[in-house]
């Protein structure tokens, strides 16, 4: 990069750059001084359960698409083709099975944090390790997050890295710590709304400048960037349909299902129906913002497939070569490039957000509130102000050490969500699918999942392997002009075969473990918690099923095992069924009566009852059948 002149922002682009940070600390303050003015925790941490699901499905995107997808997506579809899009298959069960699965629970419980569920489901213990886990994970990401953009501006223009790091660190912390979780969703509507401006902008200016759609088709195809579906059933291929539609699956459900930043989310809904639509509506969005970010990698790719373009992008990092390709186009277009960067810094301060708020939230609710009974709500809303104060320096900090790490920022962020989220998918499966699971199982279960993750994970960085060939040669569309049919041979083969091009041989062994894709970090790491988890609850004494909380199960494991004869399924996972409702009858221990952690069923529940044709039976019927 050193060796191209660094490009110049003019002063409208800084001028829309900064009416975002304002926006974004005018909508904090307006937070800070409305309303409850964030005086109760629950306002603050859970915006009073009073969202509807239109602005709840917007921030639930923006939390998890940051800057890393938008420089990250588009560079892979550049280099490696459109395989990468098959991943848009894995929204539909990684959205529908949060929508059934962990919403019903998660909200009838009354939760405040994700990991209260843990308690009330084993322990204290494995509540405070998967919290601590949570922490670990979301602190680590958030690092990669404000660091990304960061370093692409800086990498382009010049921009100093560490100024914008710090600038938008302090901008997110004060709105965050302002506004409460109101804020942080609100934030999170504008930003979304940018990130996709930003992006249709430069895919609309880029494909005029290339010559029409036509013209950008007409390369791409040729340039052989379109992917065919790729079935190969290597799982050390990075990306394949497997890898990404169904690993994609379970790295969708530890994000959308059971991360606290998202279930959060769910839970500041008005009414449970509202959290269900929200997990639908994120579909679409979704759904959009891959499409944006995958064709801004065609228009890419189409700009500087001709020889004599070529040169200027390919010897860039994958973190770089987004901004270069919007600063190189809309150089001429003041105002624009400004819009691009307000984008990604968009998608930056969305995530970093929920994550200073979600941290908070964890800490509050699980590591101090518990120890604390006497404290007062004024203290323990200022107390959470502060955490989410600090939690934003922490961020700066692990920028830092982001800086220090390198590797294509989507690579990383999809291998810390596989290693260190995936087996936290795993302990919530475990609980609420297996009523014998106990609490040393659920322990065990835990740590052998992070381990496994561990031992994949740092083998793949150490070996190098992480899951195929690392890059595969450029296509030149002018190239193939000349010679259409040895590229496009070569192109099939590519496609097809299981063998990695950058290595003659298939790695064996270990070193074929370690080249596992880490697309199925996430399924690795949950199998290994459930399994584990089970045969250790089993070799320690299953849990009885008079000491499971009432709740805490899935309603509907009844429907699954419905090929089970009934007074199996009672003994296997004291579940029955009655008519086609699945009930959780004899798990109802006396000193649940008329404890307080009971499943909290409101007026709602009539709404909910004909919304779900299957589900749930209310509290009512606890006590008939008991
Ligand atoms: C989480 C998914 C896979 C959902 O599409 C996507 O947003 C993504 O690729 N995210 C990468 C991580 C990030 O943008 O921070
Ligand atoms: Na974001």
């Amino acid at each position: 990069m050193d060796a191209l002149e660094k490009m110049h922002f003019t002063t409208i682009d800084y001028v829309i750059f900064a009416l975002l940070l304002v926006t974004s600390m005018g909508i904090g303050l307006y937070y800070a001084l409305s309303g409850g003015r964030q005086r109760t925790t629950q306002e603050f941490l859970l915006a009073d359960r009073s969202m509807s699901c239109l602005p709840v499905s917007l921030s639930l995107i923006a939390t998890f698409q940051s800057a890393v997808a938008i420089v990250g997506v588009p560079a892979e579809i550049y280099t490696h083709g459109t395989q990468y899009w098959f991943i848009g298959c894995a929204y539909i069960l990684g959205l529908f099975i949060p929508a059934h699965v962990f919403i019903p629970v998660f909200y009838r419980l009354h939760l405040t944090s994700a990991y209260q569920y843990l308690e009330l489901r084993f322990s204290k213990p494995v509540r405070i390790c998967g919290t601590l886990t949570f922490i670990f994970q979301t602190v680590i990401y958030m690092g990669v997050c404000i660091y990304t953009p960061a370093l692409a501006l800086n990498a382009v223009t010049g921009f100093d890295l560490w100024g914008a790091v710090l600038a938008t660190g302090m901008v997110c912390t004060l709105y965050t710590a302002l506004g409460g979780l109101k804020a942080v969703i609100w934030t999170d509507v504008f930003q979304t709304i940018v990130m996709f401006a930003g992006q249709l902008a430069v895919i609309v200016v880029g494909v005029q400048q290339t010559g029409g759609l036509a013209e950008v088709w007409r390369k791409v195809w040729e340039g052989n960037r379109i992917s065919g579906i790729d079935l190969n059933p290597d799982p050390t291929e990075r990306y394949t349909f497997w890898t990404l539609g169904v690993g994609g699956i379970f790295l969708m459900l530890s994000l959308y299902g059971v991360n606290q930043a998202q279930v959060q989310r769910y839970l500041s809904s008005k009414t449970e129906r509202e959290a269900i639509m929200s997990c639908y509506m994120v579909f679409p969005s979704l759904q959009v913002a891959l499409a944006l970010s995958c064709v801004m990698g065609l228009v890419m790719f189409a700009r500087y497939c001709e020889e004599d373009q070529f040169h200027k992008i390919d010897n860039l990092s994958k973190n770089e070569m987004v901004l270069y390709f919007v600063m190189d186009m809309l150089q001429d277009l003041p105002g624009l490039s400004g819009l691009f960067i307000a984008c990604l810094f968009s998608a930056a301060l969305s995530t970093i957000s929920s994550a200073f708020n979600s941290l908070a939230t964890v800490t509050m609710e699980d590591l101090i509130k518990p120890h604390c009974s006497s404290m007062t709500e004024a203290r323990a809303t200022l107390l959470s102000k502060g955490l989410a104060c600090s939690y934003g320096l922490l961020c700066l900090a692990m920028a830092y050490l982001t800086h220090l790490m390198s590797d294509s920022v989507l690579q990383a962020a999809f291998k810390i969500f596989g290693m260190v989220g995936g087996p936290l998918l795993g302990i919530f499966c475990l609980g609420l699918f297996f009523p014998c699971a106990n609490s040393t199982g659920a322990l065990v279960g835990l740590g052998s999942g992070l381990v496994m993750a561990f031992w994949v994970g740092i083998g793949s960085i150490v070996t190098r392997t992480s899951g195929g060939p690392a890059a595969v040669s450029q296509f030149n569309c002018t190239a193939i002009q000349l010679s259409g049919s040895i590229t496009t041979a070569i192109g099939t083969v590519l496609n097809s075969t299981a063998v990695p091009t950058s290595t003659s041989s298939r790695p064996m062994g270990l070193q074929r473990f370690y080249s596992l894709s880490f697309m199925w970090y996430s399924a690795l790491s949950s199998f290994t918690v459930v399994i584990t988890g089970l045969i250790v609850s089993f070799l320690t004494g299953p849990m009885k099923k008079e000491d499971v909380t009432p709740g805490t199960l899935s309603p509907l494991l009844g429907n699954m095992l419905f090929f089970v004869p009934d007074n199996i399924k009672q003994k296997l996972c004291c579940v029955t069924t009655l008519g086609h409702r699945p009930i959780i009858q004899e798990c109802l221990p006396a000193q649940h009566k008329e404890s307080n952690i009971q499943a909290v069923y409101t007026e709602e529940e009539e709404e909910r009852q004909s919304f779900l044709p299957t589900y749930h039976t209310p509290a009512v019927e606890y006590e008939t059948t008991v």
